[in-house]
């Protein structure tokens, strides 16, 4: 006998058997035309806590129905609505929901769900199932928004179950999950150690919240030094102005000296023989006024350019 891929009432037909899923924990809204969309559960989920590290862990039964935020860098374990008890000709392919994906949702899973996942051997041989054994994920948020999720609504992953030749009697085994086993052990007891897979997403967060911390540094550094840099540009031009104000005392102070003086050493010149004299003290005195003047006002261009800046 080949395989062939569960489809429309194939699937409907192995869904309502049970043989598939334990009656009651699966829904006919998660059916697709070639497979089976799971669901996010209430319970059995580690969640990340407060500082964004894995925290609140929600065992078998403690029920949490409150939407779940996954913050980008978060991670978490979640399990699957769902509880199985496949059927031995039956087998089942795990892969991502592209809506998720899209929003950077990073599925951690084993693919295969191995025929009889779900059954139990009894002490007389039996096969049963105890109607407990869900599928288990390690999701991360490494898109940019926060993802969120209902638990016991949303779609987490998507499985497509084949129809395969009925595995013998002989080949049967308990399928266990020793990926989950050791997962249980670090997340779900008491004495949490790690994060388990993960760690490597909570330390990229880490890592992130230490760089926001060094830039939100850097730019209080930055403004910082532009303060400091407004001061000293306020200090030099005060500077500035004092001292053209201190050019500006001694050169009227000379100004008012020879203006008073002028008239008395010109009379003295203009009285006495010499010719040179006299010319010299006219032209000191001519030259001495221009260059006052022009001095005077370069000192207020100066202080009011100064004031300006
Ligand atoms: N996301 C998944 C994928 C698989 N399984 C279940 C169904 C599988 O039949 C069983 C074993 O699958 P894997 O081989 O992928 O898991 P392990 O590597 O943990 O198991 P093992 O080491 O036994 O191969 O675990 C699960 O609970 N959650």
């Amino acid at each position: 006998m080949s395989s062939s891929i569960l489809a429309g009432l194939d699937l409907h037909r192995a869904l309502e058997t049970g043989k598939i899923f334990v009656p009651g924990t699966w829904d006919s809204s998660q059916i697709r035309s070639s497979g089976y969309d799971i669901r996010v559960a209430r319970d059995l989920m580690v969640l990340p806590g407060e500082d964004g590290r894995v925290g609140r862990v929600f065992r078998e039964g403690e029920f949490h129905n409150a939407e779940v935020l996954l913050q980008p860098g978060q991670s978490a374990f979640f399990s699957s609505e769902e509880k199985l008890q496949l059927g031995w000709d039956l087998t089942g392919t795990i892969g991502a929901k592209f809506a998720l994906s899209a929003k950077g949702l990073l599925l951690l899973t084993g693919m295969i769900v191995d025929p009889g996942y779900g059954l139990r051997r009894s002490t007389s041989g039996e096969w049963f199932s105890p109607g407990a054994d869900r599928l288990r994920f390690i999701v991360a948020n490494v898109g940019p928004a926060t993802i969120v999720f209902r638990p016991g609504v949303d779609s987490l992953a998507a499985v497509q179950f084949t129809k395969i030749p009925t595995v013998p009697e002989q080949m049967r085994r308990e399928v266990r999950s020793i990926g989950f086993d050791s997962l249980a052990d670090s997340l779900l007891s008491e004495d949490r150690q790690n994060d388990a897979g993960l760690a490597f997403f909570r330390s990229v967060r880490d890592l992130r919240v230490n760089v926001e911390d060094i830039d939100a540094r850097v730019t209080k550094a930055v403004s910082t030094v532009e303060d400091y840099d407004k001061r000293l540009d306020r200090i030099e031009s005060a500077t500035n102005t004092v001292v053209l104000f201190g050019v500006y005392l001694i050169a009227v102070t000379i100004l008012g000296i020879v203006v008073g003086n002028f008239p008395s050493w010109m009379k003295a010149a203009l009285e006495g023989d010499s010719v040179i004299g006299k010319i010299s003290v006219i032209a000191s005195g001519a030259v001495y006024a221009v260059a006052a003047i022009g001095g005077l006002i370069a000192v207020v261009v100066a202080v009011i350019k100064s004031r300006r800046r």
